[in-house]
């Protein structure tokens, strides 16, 4: 895990996804806090644990929970460890027992209940909390107030930072609350995925030798904190020229975490024919290019298992909000000053994370870490926000904003108020319907979102999926008789999140395609339509959501999916959409035909 000063925040470390709070806990006496300072320094703790599973899982919307008794001890904590798995809050009351009766619940942030079954609303509503505190409501708009609303009128006192709690201490602590979700926010607001630049210099500004070497730089701890970063992330950039000169692994070798996809900009594409970016055993990388360029070499990359989008226009606004579009959260460019530049100029780098090696190289034409921004004047010179400075190693690194996180309250107005400012605005309603990431309106149709399954295993006993997409990646290796691929229906079965399901069913299709059931291709539409019938059999609110969208065309915005997904000019095929909508006429008994 990246320590907290990454993100400012106290260098408290988390090891567990839920559980019971030490006794001697040091947020424990009421007396010598005053109620705005627990407040805020339980907030702060749940801030913290929200942070938990960063590096360990793909980044997602981080939230974290305190349950502090009436005396104001913590009685239990917990934390979302992944899209699709249980939420900080149904952990934090588990781990409280009886001592969440009459006590009080902190959150980081609004709970995003996306699938209508409100589970960490119901966990609270249940468990007898009687006051709940609010660090932050939720960035985005179809979700904002929802669960606020909720917990009122079950008749909890719901508290807000910044709206119903005001002080400098609460500040603060909101402050943390915005830290540890900035990525989320960002997101939200600027409609590109959260981009971090970093980079390694000597003492005089150096990236490189003017002969272009730039193997090291920064020592091993600061590298070994890049891991972790990268761990962080969605996915790692670099320029066409960086491939050329460091032919960079770009992977995450903090073992056992989360491995980010990889990114090449290149206009030319005159790539080397062999590259580590190439080799796509670990993890894919996809070349985002200028359209009509050096087709033969598109192949080659094609053949290798390579992903090659075509920009009309290669920018790294163009590519940002494609990727935005893709559901990516959050980026790490480290690439070198060219790219680097016209990142910072098309205004889609939010944070700089730089190392200063105490060393210097000189070299009049040894590169530095941003190119050309066309500035003359000192004075125009992007000053950073909310700077750290830590040491690493023998290395300073200093990180900071490069633009402020947004406050996103009075840009994303929630439904409701949307409804109230223009009542002929219903946001939910039209023709085409496109879901994709969990948390999107409509994210319940997504196989990742986190609806438990059963199904019948070869003997016709009724076994327990955690998602459709466990019970999905799985299938693809069932009765091959293989060691290695029954160890792998078992991994993907008690895989702790979707993402992770997904990660392992496609890697073993893609190393071993000898282990996957040689009828697959002829039975996975079949396979799928039968976990999405129990799935929407057993739910009666994702029936009723289902339901509610007759009329409407359903489809699965996954750009890289051609066969499951519409695709990013709805190319693709869309399967799932298919296969909803035909769920959907079934269930409301018209032939299947007729959608
Ligand atoms: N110390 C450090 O932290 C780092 C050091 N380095 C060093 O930096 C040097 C490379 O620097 P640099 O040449 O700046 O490398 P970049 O990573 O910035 O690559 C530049 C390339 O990016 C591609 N590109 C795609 N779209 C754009 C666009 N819109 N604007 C600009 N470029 C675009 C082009 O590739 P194409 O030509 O293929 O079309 C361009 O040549 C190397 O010596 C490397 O070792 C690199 C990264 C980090
Ligand atoms: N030289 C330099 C960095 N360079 C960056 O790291 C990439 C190499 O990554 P990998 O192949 O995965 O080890 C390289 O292409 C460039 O993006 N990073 C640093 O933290 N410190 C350094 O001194």
């Amino acid at each position: 895990m990246l320590p907290m000063a990454a993100l400012s925040l106290p260098p408290v470390r988390v090891y567990c996804s839920g559980g019971a709070a030490t006794p001697n806990s040091s947020i424990s006496n009421n007396n010598l806090l005053g109620n705005h300072a627990l407040d805020a320094a339980h907030i702060r703790r749940a801030a913290e644990l929200a942070d938990g599973s960063a590096g360990f899982t793909s980044p997602h919307p981080n939230f974290g929970c305190v349950i502090a008794s009436k005396s104001g001890k913590v009685a239990g904590e917990g934390f979302l460890y992944a899209q699709g798995t249980k939420p900080a809050e149904v952990l934090a009351v588990d781990a409280a027992g009886d001592f969440s009766r009459r006590a009080t619940a902190y959150l980081n942030m609004e709970p995003g209940d996306c699938h209508g079954d409100h589970s960490a609303v119901s966990a609270l509503v249940q468990a007898g909390i009687e006051r709940v505190v609010i660090g932050l409501r939720h960035p985005l708009q179809h979700l904002r107030g929802n669960a606020i609303r909720a917990l009122r009128s079950q008749g909890l006192q719901v508290d807000v930072l910044g709206e119903d709690l005001n002080s400098k201490l609460i500040e603060e602590a909101r402050k943390s609350c915005l830290l540890v979700n900035a990525p989320l926010i960002c997101r939200a607001a600027s409609r590109v995925p959260f981009s971090v630049l970093k980079y390694a210099m000597t003492l005089d500004g150096k990236i490189a030798a003017s002969s272009g070497h730039a193997a090291w730089i920064s020592s091993k701890t600061s590298r070994n904190r890049v891991f972790e970063l990268r761990g962080r992330s969605d996915a790692v950039i670099v320029g066409g020229n960086t491939v050329r000169k460091d032919n960079p692994r770009l992977t995450a070798r903090h073992g056992g975490g989360h491995m980010p996809m990889r990114i090449v900009m290149s206009q030319t594409l005159d790539l080397p024919e062999e590259a580590h970016l190439w080799d796509t055993s670990d993890v894919s990388t996809i070349v985002a290019t200028q359209r009509g360029a050096r087709r033969h070499f598109q192949k080659h990359l094609a053949s290798k298992g390579i992903e090659v989008v075509e920009f009309d226009i290669l920018n790294p606004r163009e590519v940002m909000e494609y990727f935005h579009d893709r559901g990516y959260l959050s980026l790490l460019w480290e690439c070198g000053g060219t790219l680097a530049a016209a990142a910072i100029s098309s205004g889609v780098i939010h944070k700089v994370f730089a190392f200063v090696a105490p060393k210097i190289i000189g070299g009049k034409n040894a590169p530095s870490p941003v190119g050309e921004l066309g500035m003359v004047e000192m004075t125009q010179a992007f000053d950073l926000i909310d700077v750290c400075y830590e040491q690493v190693g023998p290395d300073m690194l200093i990180s900071g904003f490069l633009q402020p996180i947004p406050d996103v309250t009075p840009v994303i107005p929630s439904v409701d108020e949307t409804f109230e400012i223009d009542p002929t605005v219903t946001p939910y309603e039209s023709r085409i319907i496109f879901f994709y990431k969990t948390w999107d309106p409509y994210g319940a149709f997504s196989n990742f979102s986190p609806h438990q399954i059963k199904m019948p295993d070869d003997s016709g006993d009724y076994e327990p999926w955690l998602s459709v997409e466990h019970y999905y990646q799985a299938q693809k290796f069932v009765g091959v008789d293989d060691p290695v691929a029954q160890d792998c229906v078992e991994n993907i079965k008690s895989a702790r999140s979707p993402e992770e399901a997904a990660r392992i069913g496609r890697s073993m299709q893609r190393k071993r395609p000898d282990l996957v059931r040689c009828e697959w291709e002829s039975v996975k539409i079949e396979v799928m339509y039968r976990a999405l019938k129990c799935k929407f059999s057993i739910y009666p609110h994702l029936n009723a959501m289902l339901l509610s969208s007759a009329g409407c065309v359903l489809v699965e915005a996954s750009p890289h999916d051609l066969f499951w997904g519409g695709g990013r000019d709805g190319e693709g095929l869309n399967y799932l959409g298919r296969l909803l909508m035909q769920l959907r006429s079934e269930f409301l008994g018209e032939s299947p035909t007729s959608s």
